[in-house]
């Protein structure tokens, strides 16, 4: 099977992907690959949702929130950041949002003075790094080739891609970072089955006590809840939808009854069930 995820190649996403495609092709954005998958162009996508040091991927979660996907099954991935770059001595550390957030502490203490660029992945930022000296990457230490020798530099002492080097390792902020990822399928896959369900409301209304009703179904029910998160609806400030995921799956009775309680909260709004799905840790 073919699963379209965030590229270029070597990115995280691209690693979590090989662990359930046959076959991974790249875009550079979180929503054109729900909305490829949406549309019925692709069969899977794979994408960020959550960091356990940065948090919430918002990008995927409002492209949840947009287009009509079913999540299918959720992969878990230790997270171990390399800065790579040509040699030990750059001005700029490139990077995407989230890896460099990661790396908050350890870029503060040891390159103050860099400047840090946003990209669209950590594989476009090494990628970058192979262009230019000047330019630091962090990424898996795999995007690295071995330190370079001297017969890797073109004539005119221009670096080429294999003079890329791991300058530092494991330099995230937190040992046990982490990120998950959802594999997403067109709709019509959405399953009932799995340990976890991810659901998402819009409730278009506002009261006090509204998200403690929201949540008492499950408290109710004995269900856990293992995130909640909050966007803004864009509709108006202050007005949210809620993104939901409970340990449990949609073929349990106890599910299917408190989600029926919260569409009947949610009447003014809507709710979307992402579907159930079952988790697995993918090393590497
Ligand atoms: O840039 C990448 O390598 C990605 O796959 C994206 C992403 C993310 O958006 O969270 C995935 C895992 C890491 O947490 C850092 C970046």
């Amino acid at each position: 099977m073919e699963a379209l995820t965030l590229g270029p190649a070597g990115t995280y996403s691209h690693r979590a992907a090989k662990a359930v495609a046959d076959e991974v092709v790249f875009t550079d954005s979180k929503t054109a690959i729900v909305e490829a998958v949406a549309s019925g162009e692709y069969e899977r996508g794979v994408v960020p949702v959550e960091n356990s040091t940065e948090g919430p991927v918002t990008e995927s979660l409002d492209a949840f929130a947009e287009f009509d996907v079913a999540a299918v099954r959720e992969l878990i991935t230790p997270i171990r950041h390399a800065l790579i770059a040509q040699g030990p001595e750059f001005d700029v550390v490139a990077s995407h949002p989230q890896a460099l957030a990661q790396c908050r502490e350890y870029l503060d203490e040891n390159y103050p003075s860099a400047t840090l660029e946003s990209m669209t992945s950590t594989a476009a930022g090494v990628e970058r790094a192979s262009e230019d000296p000047s330019v630091a990457a962090i990424g898996h230490p795999q995007n690295a080739a071995e330190p370079s020798s001297a017969s890797s530099q073109t004539e005119s002492g221009d670096a080429t891609d294999s003079d890329l080097r791991v300058v530092a390792e494991d330099i995230q902020d937190q040992s046990s970072n982490a990120t998950r990822f959802l594999v997403v399928a067109p709709a019509s896959e959405r399953s009932e089955a799995g340990g976890k369900t991810s659901f998402i409301v819009y409730p278009n209304v506002d009261y006090p006590g509204l998200l403690l009703e929201l949540l008492e179904p499950f408290a109710d029910r004995d269900v856990n809840l293992t995130r909640v998160e909050s966007r803004p609806s864009g509709e108006r400030l202050g007005d949210y939808v809620f993104h939901i995921d409970v340990e449990a799956g949609l073929y349990e009775e106890r599910t299917q009854a408190a989600l029926a309680e919260i569409e009947a909260i949610a009447e003014e709004g809507w709710v979307r069930r992402l579907g159930s799905y079952d988790s697995e840790t993918v090393l590497d």
